[in-house]
């Protein structure tokens, strides 16, 4: 992967421990029911399912339907970027602090086809400051299958106020209530 040195966490940065409380061994569920990636509410959003084994990195299940299509046939990029973002939120949910996405790369390796299942996993490799490194890989249909694309990003953790701010509210999206139950 042609990985930038943005996205990687500065030589030395210990492995993040997980957070106490985080939900592992569960389904976590969506941060907001109306959420284009994770949403059950969202009429025609990802509706990505997810878990985690160990609080810093999520398993995460995403079938590619006829609405994700770019080429005929192929699911668009952006779609399967915004699967990627979703995934690695989950992450950072997780650290239970709110968090955006400040930088995202993808790369894509292999097309990925209208009903194909896309197995994602994602994690933290650092936090530094506000900054939080993640990774990702999505593979076709199994575990074990071909790695579609890889994904890095730098999440940037930002006051609850951020979404009041710019946005209408954080109405629905509670960290302990709906990711961490
Ligand atoms: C209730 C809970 C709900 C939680 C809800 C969770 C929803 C999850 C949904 C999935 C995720 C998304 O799609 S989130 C939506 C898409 N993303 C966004 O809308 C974010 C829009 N951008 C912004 O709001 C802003 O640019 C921020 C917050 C990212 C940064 O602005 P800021 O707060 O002024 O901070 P700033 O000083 O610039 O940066 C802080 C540190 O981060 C670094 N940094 C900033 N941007 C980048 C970048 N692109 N790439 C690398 N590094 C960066 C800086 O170098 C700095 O490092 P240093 O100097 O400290 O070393």
């Amino acid at each position: 992967m042609n990985r930038s040195t943005l996205t990687v966490p500065p030589a030395g940065t210990p492995q993040p421990e997980p957070h106490p409380e985080a939900s592992v061994g569960v389904p976590l569920g969506p941060h907001y029911a109306r959420c284009f990636g994770c949403g059950p509410d969202h009429p025609t959003g990802l509706h990505l399912e997810a878990v985690s084994h160990d609080g810093l990195s999520v398993h995460a299940e995403f079938t590619v339907g006829d609405l994700h299509q770019g080429a005929p046939g192929l699911a668009h990029g952006g779609v399967l970027a915004t699967a990627i973002d979703e995934a690695l939120g989950m992450v950072v949910w997780l650290l239970r602090k709110p968090y955006v996405t400040g930088r995202l790369e993808t790369d894509y390796l292999r097309p990925v086809p209208v009903g194909t299942t896309l197995l994602i996993t994602t994690r933290c490799t650092g936090v530094v400051g506000r900054k939080a490194y993640l990774e990702a890989e999505a593979r076709l249909d199994a575990p074990d299958g071909p790695v579609a694309v890889r994904g890095a990003a730098v999440f940037v953790e930002v006051p609850a106020a951020h979404f009041e701010r710019h946005g209408g509210g954080a109405g629905g999206m509670v960290p302990g209530r709906e990711v961490n139950p």
